[in-house]
């Protein structure tokens, strides 16, 4: 479980995410136990383990995604700076504007390029045209597509291969201009090429977003992340907790917990 200690590697005075003695369950069973993190502003923290142990649970508690799961109930805190995610006051409208989210498989809408974009900023608001398409662009250059679709923005997104729509959906995450960017495994349906091209999409966007990714994909997790967060089943109850929390670096080339060490080699999970 992770420890005050752990959670000090990180600078404090500069955390965007604060979770707090979670528990996480699905009906009876506890899917994640006792989740102390903190997470870091405009860094990027990947959150790796073995298949079950909650990560995306996780992952979609900051968002309030599994809100939709009836028998899913959270236990403890989880605040985004000072809002308190689980409130009954907090607005989840308002909450899903500033923590976006990226899926597994590239999901855009069958609707145009450029409607896929347009659609939060015009569901939070009315934007008069010229600043919309300025919108519009602004949010395909940061996600890198920009060239590749400039000449066909009202053509159907689903016409893009499979890397450019998960750029697309970046895109359309960001258009709401999010404080944190959640990512659920983002390139496991995607080619190398593309894998690489969305990481560097990472890389840079992490100058003006808190990212959190999940991911299966050692390589990318060390290549990506600044911080990475080990979590772990129980073996008597099943439930994942976190079991290391550091700088990547430090968890790939010098884990403290043996079972990290044996994840991240590859001996384990
Ligand atoms: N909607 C749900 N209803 C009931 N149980 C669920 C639900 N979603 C996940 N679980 C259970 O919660 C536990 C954690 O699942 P989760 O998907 O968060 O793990 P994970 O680490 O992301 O796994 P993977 O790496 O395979 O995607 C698992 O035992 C899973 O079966």
């Amino acid at each position: 479980m992770a420890t005050e200690k752990e959670t000090a590697t990180q600078d404090t005075a500069t955390m965007a995410l604060r979770i707090r003695d979670v528990n996480l369950y699905y009906g009876a069973f506890r899917a994640v136990k006792g989740v102390n993190l903190d997470v870091s502003s405009r860094a990027v923290t990947a959150i790796i383990g073995p298949s079950g142990c909650g990560k995306s649970t996780l992952l979609r508690t900051i968002n309030r995604i599994n809100d939709r799961v009836p028998s899913f109930r959270v236990e403890g805190s989880v605040k985004l700076h000072d809002l308190d995610i689980y409130a009954p006051t907090t607005d989840v409208v308002d909450l899903r504007r500033r923590v976006g989210m990226v899926f597994q498989r590239p999901n855009p809408f069958p609707q145009s390029i450029f409607e896929n974009v347009a659609f939060g900023p015009q569901l939070y608001g009315r934007i008069p045209k010229p600043q919309l398409n300025d919108l519009v662009e602004e949010c395909l250059r940061a996600a890198a597509l920009w060239d590749d679709v400039k000449d066909k923005l009202h053509q159907s997104a689903l016409g893009l291969s499979g890397g450019q729509q998960q750029r697309l959906c970046v895109a359309r995450a960001i258009a709401t201009q999010p404080e944190v960017l959640l990512m659920d495994e983002p390139a496991s349906a995607l080619d190398p090429i593309s894998t690489l091209r969305l990481e560097e999409l990472i890389l840079d966007l992490k100058q003006q977003y808190t990212i959190v990714i999940v991911t299966h994909n050692m390589q990318q997790a060390a290549r990506a992340s600044d911080y990475t967060v080990m979590m772990s089943m129980d073996t008597a109850d099943r439930a994942g907790h976190v079991i290391e929390i550091g700088q990547t670096k430090q968890i790939f080339t010098n884990p403290r917990e043996p079972q990290t060490e044996a994840y991240v080699t590859g001996r384990f999970g």
